[in-house]
């Protein structure tokens, strides 16, 4: 397994002069007066933020000692501490100050970044702003960074696993997406990166440093507004981010993609020791993006084929997607959210559970993904055979994590269907086959009961109906009354030319997508699958019309 005690010794990235000292080398706290007078932490009015005196933070770092130096980043350096008052281990980040903000300033921005909680984001306890000093108290995150993990590892630890990365990269992409979708107002990350995601013991990662622009060079110092800090870190910036500084959320769902990227190639984002042509991650990686057939190659090399096909097709299609030169052209993260929860969760055979289509706001998520899986649109559980339908039940409501469940059930359904195959083969042989193995074996459950815990929850109504659709494969429409009979036999006739229209010009732009197609308006979603399982007989098949009520409710807390 992998060894975490290689990651948690202090690590020194720059020599380190204690900070303010007297000649006793005790710690000279700025505002003398306020901390002498203050024994006890205070906790920040209508927060959970506590107030550190200088003090206090002193005697936990050991005077900011070098030995608890952690690292030094762009905002200044971080101290690993004890707190004397409750024994917490926490991390200390001394803000520099050449971005010094009044004290009003500073901590209105503060109280703002203390709003911020989720599980996947480094949890910020308090701050100390004492006479020119300001520093951020936040919980020590034990396990090291991903860039050490993936770039740095101690010879004694063994790589990261394939479920473990795309793990990883789904509580990534859940933090992320709190930022930009629960938090309010959004907050973009601006600087998501490898050594900005930690890991705790069991490898949930958080992301750490957000929000932190606001303090940082380039607003207190207006003279360093463009200073590298502000502008991202080189290899994970978006292109029109380096170009003149138009910062979107779109431009973080870029940076997501290159930690993506990193995480399925092993590859450093930069990496100035390879060939002029493979030193950019993205640029290397961009001409395999459109050959498909050398997407094995881009794989880790430690990985040791140790994955399967479906699987990194899907991670390096998402991947490809969120690197897009074109903002508007990236995914939501909440879709690679999705697409990523389905990725990550652990299968017997190791081949990831088909993404149901219903789960993404954006149709270019599914269509990415269809690319590489023939078995994007998964039926509900409900509609798997003909014994399913039966109990087919509409106004089924599920959790995500039961969907999830749901869905992988399913798939063990339809057992000796389909062929074994995956990249792993008994012997060790790398298989190119489509097909997939499937195991007469319960089906797993997600392992990453914090996730779970937390996860998104997704509502699911379904009803089913038959359509004869002879000659027509690709047919969709928002559905009216999930039990209107009519409405299906009316159909052809009912839609209007536009909509036809629209059809028509999707199917040839999309026409690998052969037997898939769904509308969506705000509440309701048709889709349309042909149920190969039955006959695999292209001619006047019958297609299953699953009407949908798809719903992302909130982060269940
Ligand atoms: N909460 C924390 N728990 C444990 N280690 C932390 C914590 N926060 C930061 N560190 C570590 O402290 C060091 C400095 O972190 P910091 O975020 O300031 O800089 P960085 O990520 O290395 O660079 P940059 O500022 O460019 O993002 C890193 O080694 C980081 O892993």
């Amino acid at each position: 397994m992998h060894c975490f005690p290689c990651f948690s010794s202090p690590k020194n990235k720059k020599s380190s002069t204690t900070n303010e000292t007297n000649d006793n080398n005790e710690p000279r706290p700025p505002d003398r007066r306020r901390t002498e007078e203050t024994e006890e932490t205070e906790q920040s009015e209508g927060t959970s933020l506590k107030i550190f005196t200088f003090r206090e933070l002193a005697t936990a770092t050991k005077n900011f000692r070098q030995e608890c130096l952690l690292g030094e980043g762009g905002f200044g350096r971080v101290y690993k501490g004890t707190l004397k008052s409750t024994g917490q281990v926490v991390a200390v980040k001394q803000l520099d100050k050449h971005g010094l903000h009044g004290n009003k300033e500073f901590q209105a921005e503060v109280l703002s970044l203390g709003q911020l909680d989720h599980p996947n984001l480094v949890k910020l306890i308090g701050y100390c702003a004492d006479g020119d000093q300001r520093l951020l108290v936040y919980d020590y995150i034990s396990g090291g960074s991903l860039q050490d993990h993936l770039h740095e590892p101690k010879p004694d630890c063994e790589p990261m696993d394939w479920t473990t990365r795309m793990q990883i990269a789904y509580g990534a992409a859940q933090g992320l997406d709190y930022l930009h979708d629960k938090a309010n107002p959004p907050v973009i990350y601006r600087d998501l990166k490898a050594s900005n995601i930690l890991l705790d013991d069991d490898f949930s990662p958080k992301l750490s440093d957000f929000g932190l622009h606001k303090l940082g060079p380039g607003t207190g110092d207006k003279m360093m507004a463009l200073s590298s800090r502000v502008m991202g870190t080189y290899g994970y910036s978006a292109p029109e981010y380096t170009r003149g500084g138009n910062l979107t959320l779109k431009s973080d769902v870029y940076s997501f993609g290159v930690v993506l990227l990193e995480l399925i190639t092993g590859r450093r984002a930069l990496d100035t020791t390879r060939p002029n042509d493979e030193q950019n991650l993205v640029s290397w990686a961009q001409p395999i993006f459109r050959d498909p057939k050398k997407y094995p190659d881009m794989a880790d090399p430690v990985l040791k084929n140790k994955l399967s096909e479906r699987g990194l097709n899907q991670a390096v299609a998402i991947a490809s997607m969120c690197v897009q030169e074109e903002a508007a052209a990236r995914p939501l993260i909440s879709d690679v959210m999705v697409a990523l929860s389905f990725l990550s969760m652990p299968t017997e055979d190791g081949i990831p559970t088909a993404v149901p289509i219903l789960s993404f706001k954006d149709k270019s998520m599914s269509i990415a993904l269809s690319r590489h899986d023939s078995n994007l649109v998964s039926p509900p559980p409900e509609l798997a055979t003909e014994d399913d339908k039966s109990s087919t039940s509409s106004g089924e409501e599920s959790s995500f994590d039961s969907e999830k469940e749901s869905v992988s059930k399913n798939k063990y359904k339809k057992k000796h269907e389909e062929e074994d195959s995956s990249m792993e083969s008994d012997d060790g042989s790398d298989s190119n086959s489509e097909h997939e193995k499937d195991q007469d074996s319960p089906p797993p459950k997600p392992i990453d009961e914090k996730n779970q815990a937390q996860s998104l929850k997704i509502k699911y109504r379904y009803s089913w109906e038959d359509i004869d659709v002879s000659d027509e494969r690709l047919s969709s429409k928002s559905s009216q009354k999930s039990n209107d009979e009519s409405t299906s036999s009316r159909y052809d006739s009912d839609r209007d030319q536009k909509e036809k229209e629209e059809e028509e010009e999707e199917e040839q732009e999309h026409s690998h997508i052969e037997h898939i197609h769904s509308s969506k308006t705000d509440d309701d979603q048709s889709v349309y699958f042909d149920n190969d399982d039955d006959s695999g007989d292209d001619n006047g098949a019958s297609l299953h019309r699953i009407k949908s009520e798809v719903e992302i409710d909130s982060i269940k807390e």
